[in-house]
This record gives C-alpha cells, structure tokens and sequence, in this order.
C-alpha cells in the first residue's frame, strides 16, 4: 500500500484556541487533589498524579465479531489499558495499513454499523475504568450529521473522539459540537506537520495530542522512527499537554523506549487488532491480546 499522507493529519488543524476541559476533582481526605471523572483528560491527570504512562490500545469494533470486540474492552480494562481506542469500521480507511483494512473490511462484511458498535458500546462503556476514544472517518459523521452523531456517541458512553481525514474547514463546526458535549476531540501531529500547524494543533486538541510517530499508514514496524525524540521534544516546546505516540509499537521495548524518550503516552493499534482479528478463534485471540496487553503493561 502506498505511503498515504492522510489529509486530516497533515493539514487538520485546529486554528482554535482551546478552553481548558474542566477537571472533576475531588479532594482525598489528606487534601491532595485526586482527579475523578470519566474523561481523557481527567484520565492523564490521574496517570500525571501517579507518575505513570498510558497504555492506550486500539481495536476495530466489530472484528472478528461485536460480541468479542465487547470482551476484548473488558480484558484490555481489567488488563491494564488506561484508555482504549475503538474504531468504527469503514470502507475506505486511507491512513490504515493491511492489518487494519483487512479488519474493517472483515468487520463490514459481518454487518458492523456505527449503530450496532454504539449500542455494543452502551452496554459496556459503564463497565470500564478507562474511558473510550472512538475512532472514525469523517463520512459516516458526515452521513448521520455531525450533531446526530456526537448527541449518539455521548448517549452511548464515548468520552473522546478522533477523526484521522476531517478537512481543516469542518474541524470548527466538528470542534463546537463535540465540546459542548463534554467529548474530546483529540487531533495529531504528524512529522511534516509544519510547526506554526503543530502549534495550533496542540493548542486546539483536547484530552491528548495523538503525535503519530512516521509518515505512512497504520502498522507495525519493525524498528521506530528515529524521528520520535526530536518529534516529542518539539511538541513540548509549545505544549504542556500530554501527548501520545502511536504509528508502528508492537513490542515492550518499543514502547518503553517511547516511554524513555518522553512520552505521556503509548498507542498500540495494528499489533493488537492481528491478534485479536488473525487467530484461529474469538477465544484464542482474547487469550493472545490479554498476555500482549499485560506484556505492554509490564514495562509503562
Ligand atoms: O496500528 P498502529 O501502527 O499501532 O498505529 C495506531 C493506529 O492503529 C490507531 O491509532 C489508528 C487506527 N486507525 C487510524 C487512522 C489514523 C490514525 C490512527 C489510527
């Protein structure tokens, strides 16, 4: 597949000053502010308090089939996820490599919809510690409306979103909706992110800046981008606001090493969904994504 430069990435956004999202805080009984709530923010402040890195995995809602995207939730939860990515499964997924198309196509073709995966969603959401990131293109927002679409995805339990292809001049109207229905909009920086755009991207996206790591598609690699380092240094030159590396980890060490170099978060997406999706049953790839998930866990 052609190295795609996804549109959204590259020339997304976000030309808006952000307002802050509210924090819930609670004091513990010793006066220490504890962080509480839901949301992807509230999550990072959490995981800031404990001095901890999150592990944020990604899957494609609807393979092999709902029913396991469901336990696949609960086990990434109980396994030490701090946040978890679900994608909705779409036709033309031009950032995603084989592994992720091949998903959504199996996904479709098993009659996954956005309705489905959010009512699968409603039912589980409430059952999670970490809150869920839903991950979509920008045409099946486009084909519900872009209020119809937040007003369903808060209903359903979704506390962040991130859309890889919205154009620069959707993201104000999508930016509006989403935040006056307390979901985040998460937006990413990619290597040829010019930097005055980084700068805007960073200060216009909420809950986390997703800094995905190589120019290309989604899939795992066998080394990381030497560029990464450099990649979070700047990025932090003109945010304080966690961000999370994602494109290409599929091993501890790649992870950890993302970890080293200054993460406050790492992303794992094709290498788990292979596991899940490429095993020889439901049950086998639950079994293989959970030994993986806590594997990933161990070294963050
Ligand atoms: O699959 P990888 O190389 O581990 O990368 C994470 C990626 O899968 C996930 O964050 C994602 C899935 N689809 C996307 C589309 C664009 C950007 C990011 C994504």
């Amino acid at each position: 597949m052609a190295a795609l430069q996804p549109v959204g990435m590259n020339s997304a956004p976000f030309i808006r000053s952000s307002s802050g999202r509210a924090q819930v805080f609670a004091v513990a009984a010793v006066g220490t502010p504890v962080v509480t709530g839901k949301g992807v923010s509230a999550k990072f402040a959490q995981l800031r308090e404990l001095k901890k890195i999150a592990l944020i995995p990604y899957i494609t809602a609807g393979d092999p089939n709902l029913e396991t995207t469901a336990d696949a939730l609960k086990l990434l939860d109980a396994r030490g996820a701090d946040i978890i990515e679900l994608g909705v499964p779409y036709s033309d997924p031009l950032a995603d490599g084989p592994v992720i198309q091949a998903a959504a196509t199996k996904a479709l073709r098993n009659g996954t919809t956005l309705e489905n995966v959010l009512s699968m969603v409603h039912e589980v959401a409430p059952t999670l510690s970490a809150p869920l990131v839903l991950f979509t293109y920008f045409n099946p927002i486009l084909k519900r409306g872009i209020d119809n679409f937040v007003a369903s995805i808060k209903e359903a339990g979704v506390s962040g979103l991130v859309v890889p292809d919205v154009p620069l001049e959707e993201t104000q109207a999508l930016r509006e909706k989403t935040a006056a229905q307390d979901i985040e909009l998460v937006l990413l920086t990619t290597p040829t992110t010019p930097r005055e755009r980084m700068e805007e991207i960073a200060k216009s996206s909420q809950g986390f800046v997703y800094l995905v790591s190589l120019t290309g598609v989604t899939g795992a690699r066998a080394s990381l981008s030497i560029r990464v380092e450099e990649l979070l240094k700047d990025l932090k030159q003109v945010t304080t606001k966690p961000i999370a590396v994602g494109f290409g980890v599929s091993t501890p060490e790649q992870a950890a090493q993302i970890a080293k170099w200054g993460a406050d978060g790492v992303i794992v997406g094709s290498a788990a969904v292979k596991l899940l999706g490429e095993s020889s049953s439901p049950k086998e790839g639950l079994a293989k994504l959970g030994a993986f998930i806590s594997e990933m866990r161990s070294v963050l």
